[in-house]
């Protein structure tokens, strides 16, 4: 197995920059947002951008992240992710198995994977993965998902027993970021609260100082 041979996903906030919210906005001008408010992750998440135009966006939004010092993921693409040199990919249940994205990304890059219990965090290490996402979280209108929402109880019993950083995702968003700090979290993701906000930058500037203070008990 091609174990990761690089520090965890920097802990905080963790952005997606996503085509099915706000998609007036280009994808690169809503990561050029993110990125002002200080984003340190950003994931790009292309659900409906065909892949020549998708691989475009992806390689404006690395170029741009990798300026920056900002780590950019792609979701469920790995040749969108080989292809642009982006710093890793995130897959789920419907994507390439975490193993194959592995040996295919190598040890240099992050991998990412969507599990939903302590069970699928244990797999995703033994496949290789950096990091789980967990979720949903809370309720969310972004992503029908395929599961229950979990909360925060459910959510840090797992992290207590995860062998890998998690990634809190779903209906995540200022109200609610520092509990999800003090649950454990590694990484809080954040898709619509961020995107959707009348000043994105400030936005994430806020979400990011709300996770500091849910995280030093503040
Ligand atoms: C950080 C993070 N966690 C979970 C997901 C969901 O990924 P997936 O289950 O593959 O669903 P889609 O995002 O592809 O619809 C994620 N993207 N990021
Ligand atoms: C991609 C994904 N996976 C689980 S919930 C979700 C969407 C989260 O979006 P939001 O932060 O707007 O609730
Ligand atoms: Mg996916």
């Amino acid at each position: 197995m091609n174990a990761p041979s690089h520090p965890h996903l920097p802990r905080g906030l963790y952005l997606l920059c996503d085509d099915t919210v706000l998609p007036e906005l280009s994808l690169v001008d809503k990561a050029a947002r993110l990125v002002a408010g200080g984003a340190r992750v950003v994931q790009l998440r292309m659900k409906r951008t065909p892949a020549r135009e998708a691989l475009a966006a992806a390689r404006q939004v690395v170029a741009l992240c990798r300026r920056e010092g900002v780590l950019c993921l792609v979701n469920d693409r790995v040749d969108l992710a080989l292809l642009a040199d982006a710093d890793g990919v995130h897959v789920g249940d419907e994507d390439v198995p975490p193993e194959d994205a592995r040996a295919l990304l190598g040890p240099g890059r992050w991998v990412g994977v969507t599990v939903r219990d302590v069970a699928g965090a244990r797999a995703a290490q033994a496949a290789g993965a950096d990091y789980v996402g967990l979720g949903p979280l809370f309720a969310t209108t972004t992503k029908q998902v395929p599961a229950p929402v979990m909360g925060l109880e459910a959510f840090a019993a797992v992290v207590r027993e995860s062998p890998l950083p998690v990634v809190g995702i779903g209906g995540v968003g200022l109200a609610n970021i520092a509990r999800v700090a003090a649950a454990g979290a590694h990484c809080a993701a954040v898709v619509s609260d961020a995107l959707l906000a009348a000043d994105i930058t400030e936005r994430v500037r806020l979400l990011m100082a709300a996770f500091e203070q849910g995280r030093s008990g503040a």
